[in-house]
């Protein structure tokens, strides 16, 4: 394969106007969790933007798709997927987003052994990076697995880290749209030598050219930026110049281009960065120095912010990329997010960052968040600390669309967003104790229902049973990019 072909098939447009009929679930506000239920989402083709919401009203004899039909006057070419007789075993749930994940690393998920950031990355993840950019074989291998995973796991939109490699990067563009994520795209930036001399850019001057032309790449294959979105990736301050970080500001401004970087996640990396970098005040000033901080700017793990720092991120309306599993697993720190939300920081969303993380679910994301927030609150004695469900499903969603400054289009369900979209089905027991869902084609995974629950306790155990098999299908701007078989 060359390295411009695009791989496997696309996914196609919607051909025709669609509607969804069942029970809704998604965030009304940060702690508040709707229910729509006997609903109708009418989503418009070929773009796949929500056209109307039309809730049933209960004890009524309308039917919400007769109302709906009226309504749009959509009478005949219309596609319908009818989820009504769920009852609690199915909902629709928006398209989780991830913030922040390394392609590249999804080889390495589960490998860390004990080590922390600095080693992690010389032992487990530049060879990994360097390799993908050597092989576009195992390049396409790996970034096609990678976003198939993520897709199968309800990740409607995902912000990629790739490698050096502009030929690597170009082609996680091309599968990103093929298979039909939503995607912000950033080739890594890295001058110095705290990567191999084999895996860093030569210059600051080539680190942008290369940024340039993986950018425009992505211009080319998708010129409004509906799917991609290339994003400008300093990987952290220690791996670049102050003059390719200056650089990279300059050039975010002049083609406005989102940011993402990672910030004080582990306390020997905070060190560090005070003793490169010692005319600065503290590591966010780094970054701001150069003009990195803006409101298109993800900063990944944010765990030993000071309250100068914190300060910064708020004036200049960054958003954080929470990455729970990750900060246990290489053991950086428990990010205390209910203190970030006090101090006014609200656009908070969900990372993988797969491989530090060691999976590909935003649900295992949203989960460990929960977890840690429990740490957190061990250590200070204060209840308050505790995330509840209805948090982290926000964070995992709505959340996370703020953070990759896409509020207004994606992260729940409304008019004029776009249908990014999951539909998730769990068992029930019946009376002689067996799992409807134990086998077969409908196998959905450990998430049992008594058929006593509400529909609060359901999503709850979702998010701590629930995994893949419980992801049905997926609908990524109108598109039906995953069906489980
Ligand atoms: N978690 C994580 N932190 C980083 N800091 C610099 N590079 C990385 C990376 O690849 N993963
Ligand atoms: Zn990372």
């Amino acid at each position: 394969m060359s390295s411009t072909e695009a791989p496997g098939a696309t996914v196609p447009l919607m051909s025709k106007h669609a509607l969804f009929m069942g029970t809704f679930v998604h965030s009304k506000a940060l702690d508040e969790l709707e229910y729509l239920h006997d609903t109708c989402v009418a989503v418009s083709a070929p773009e796949g933007i929500i056209a109307a919401i039309e809730k049933g009203i209960e004890g009524s004899a309308d039917d919400v798709k007769s109302t709906m039909v009226k309504k749009l006057g959509w009478n005949d070419a219309v596609e319908v997927t009818d989820h009504r007789s769920s009852g609690k075993e199915g909902w629709f749930f928006p398209g989780f987003v991830d913030t922040h994940i390394h392609a590249p690393q999804y080889p390495n998920s589960g490998l860390f052994g004990k080590t922390t950031l600095l080693d992690w990355l010389n032992t487990y993840t530049f060879p990994a990076e360097e390799s993908i950019g050597r092989d576009q074989v195992l390049a396409n291998r790996v970034y096609s697995r990678v976003v198939q995973q993520t897709l199968s796991h309800g990740t409607t939109t995902a912000s990629y880290y790739a490698t050096i490699s502009v030929e690597a990067t170009n082609l996680l563009s091309l599968i990103c749209l093929s298979q039909g994520q939503r995607a912000f795209i950033g080739r890594v930036c890295m001058d110095t030598e705290l990567s191999p001399s084999t895996y860093r850019d030569l210059s600051a001057e080539d680190s942008i050219e290369a940024s340039v032309l993986s950018a425009e790449f992505c211009g080319k294959i998708d010129p409004a930026r509906k799917a991609l979105v290339p994003i400008l990736t300093p990987r952290f301050a220690p791996s670049c110049t102050p003059k390719l970080l200056s650089m990279l500001g300059d050039l975010a401004r002049e083609r406005d281009l989102p940011i993402q970087t990672h910030i004080s996640e582990n306390p020997s990396e905070v060190a560090l960065v005070a003793s490169v970098f010692p005319g600065s005040r503290d590591y966010a000033d780094v970054y701001d120095a150069a003009n990195l901080l803006t409101p298109k700017t993800v900063l990944a793990h944010c765990v030993h912010l000071t309250p100068r720092e914190r300060r910064t991120v708020l004036a200049r309306g960054c958003g954080v990329s929470h990455c729970p599993a990750s900060n246990s697993s290489i053991t950086s720190g428990e990010c205390p997010v209910r203190s970030l939300l006090d101090d006014g920081i609200s656009k908070i969303g969900l990372g993988t960052d797969v491989s530090g993380g060691f999976s590909p679910s935003v649900l295992v994301s949203a989960r460990q968040a929960l977890l840690v927030s429990r740490h957190v609150a061990m250590k200070t004695g204060n209840d308050a600390d505790k995330l509840s469900v209805e948090e982290v499903l926000y964070l995992a969603t709505r959340g996370g669309a703020e953070v990759m400054a896409l509020g207004s289009s994606a992260g729940s369900f409304e008019v004029g967003k776009s249908w990014d979209a999951q539909f998730v089905r769990v068992g029930s027991v019946n009376a002689s104790g067996t799992g409807s869902s134990d086998a077969g084609e409908h196998a959905t995974g450990p998430v049992d229902l008594f058929g006593t629950e509400t529909w609060e306790e359901v999503l709850q155990k979702w998010l701590f049973t629930g995994d893949d098999r419980n992801t049905r299908s997926v609908w990524a701007r109108g598109r039906l990019v995953h069906r489980k078989k």
